[in-house]
């Protein structure tokens, strides 16, 4: 009976995962997952914007079933609660992205795979859709998951990637519009960070090709530099014209750019500043969302996300309230696949996810379409 500290029951909210994971783990790696970039300013900013807002909850109301179902890029989801693309799971875990498509995909959760995955988008494609079609999930067949595109300055690499996805049934395309070169994280730089021997990233290189020779530190700091830091607006098109999947932009906070974005044709947003890690002192996520929601209106047919700093089910509520369509998590999926593979993935999920329950029954609301902006008040 008494075995309180290991067992995955035992972690009854994020926090408790990430404090586990960070005892886990070597302290470069635990550096290189938290860290954000320069003073950390908007770190700790995309947090400290959920505590600016209260919930003005409603009673009497029948909240007997509660529904989280959404719509998101026309598909149905059970959730509003999506996995955000971060790197080399492996570090994490020795399952790495496997364990983490698992998760997802036996629990019907959408999972962005990422560009610098530590194990191939088809690799991760095929084990997301097995644990789908074992736990009966109506996912199977590519749709709830979605590959996240970094753009290189070799073209043909790029165009690659994006053929390699759409020929494993990747339901979209997520490029990253944050990053033309990497965010000063000053732990990384200063642990001289890389990927171990042994551990590649499986999208761009292969085993034994020259890079691979290269100490860790420089592996990890080539990586951005092959950036395309030129990519403008006008590119966008040509990766458009690549592929048949839908685009998402994500990096988004001004309402500016979401109106470009939805005149360049793509079907959702991201409102994101990369959890912190690339410009210090961007607008925090929750902040720039409203402008945002408000630019697009509602009829736009761009589905708005937003990611950063999202920790409890009440930060949910609170980002669906101020317009979003869903949110993805980052971090707390690196802690959970730290503390317990696979396991821990779901069990992130499932206390975010149950946590969203709680607060819409105790608020009053039975449905998504009942958070509404109405339901928030300052503090
Ligand atoms: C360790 C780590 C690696 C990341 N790698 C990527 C990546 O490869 N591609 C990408 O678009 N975003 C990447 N991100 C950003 C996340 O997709 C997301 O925007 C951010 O983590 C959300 O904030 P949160 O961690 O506070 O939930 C990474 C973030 C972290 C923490
Ligand atoms: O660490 C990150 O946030 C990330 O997205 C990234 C980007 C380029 C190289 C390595 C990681």
């Amino acid at each position: 009976m008494t075995e309180p500290t290991l067992e995955v029951s035992s972690l009854l909210t994020v926090r408790d995962v990430e404090r586990l994971a960070r005892t886990m783990l070597p302290k470069s790696t635990v550096d290189y997952f938290r860290s954000g970039s320069d003073a950390e300013y908007t770190r700790r900013a995309n947090r400290g914007a959920f505590r600016k807002w209260a919930i003005a909850y409603r009673v009497l109301v029948d909240v007997s079933r509660v529904d989280t179902r959404v719509r998101v890029l026309g598909q149905e989801l059970a959730s509003p609660i999506l996995i955000a693309p971060t790197a080399y799971h492996r570090l994490a875990h020795p399952e790495g992205e496997r364990a983490t498509a698992r998760a997802a995909g036996g629990s019907g959760t959408l999972y962005v795979a990422s560009t610098l995955a530590t194990t191939s988008l088809e690799d991760i494609a095929a084990t997301y859709d097995a644990a789908g079609a074992s736990a009966g999930g109506a996912s199977v067949g590519g749709a709830s998951r979605w590959f996240q595109l970094y753009v290189h300055k070799d073209r043909g690499l790029t165009r690659s990637l994006v053929e390699r996805a759409e020929a494993s049934g990747y339901g979209a395309l997520v490029v990253t519009v944050d990053t033309p070169v990497l965010g000063r994280r000053l732990r990384d730089v200063r642990n001289a960070f890389g990927l171990p021997d042994g551990m590649h990233m499986a999208n761009l290189f292969a085993p034994g090709d020259g890079i691979e020779a290269k100490d860790p530190a420089f592996r990890h700091a080539q990586i951005a530099a092959r950036h395309d830091a030129s990519f403008t607006w006008h590119d966008l098109a040509s990766i458009r014209a690549w592929t048949r999947m839908p685009l998402v932009l994500k990096g988004i906070v001004r309402a500016d750019d979401a109106l470009r974005a939805r005149d360049s044709g793509v079907a959702g947003i991201i409102v994101s500043n990369h959890g912190g890690r690339q410009l210090d002192s961007a607008v925090a996520t929750l902040d720039a969302l409203p402008s945002v929601v408000e630019a697009l209106g509602a009829q736009a047919g761009v589905d708005v996300l937003l990611d950063g700093g999202v920790r409890w089910g009440t930060d949910v509520f609170k980002a669906l309230a101020l317009g979003a369509r869903a949110v993805l998590v980052g971090r707390p999926i690196v802690w959970g696949l730290t503390a317990f593979g696979e396991a821990g993935v779901a069990r992130v999920l499932d206390i975010l996810r149950s946590e969203l329950v709680h607060a819409m029954t105790l608020a009053g609301c039975p449905a998504i379409d009942a958070v509404t902006r109405d339901m928030l008040v300052r503090r």
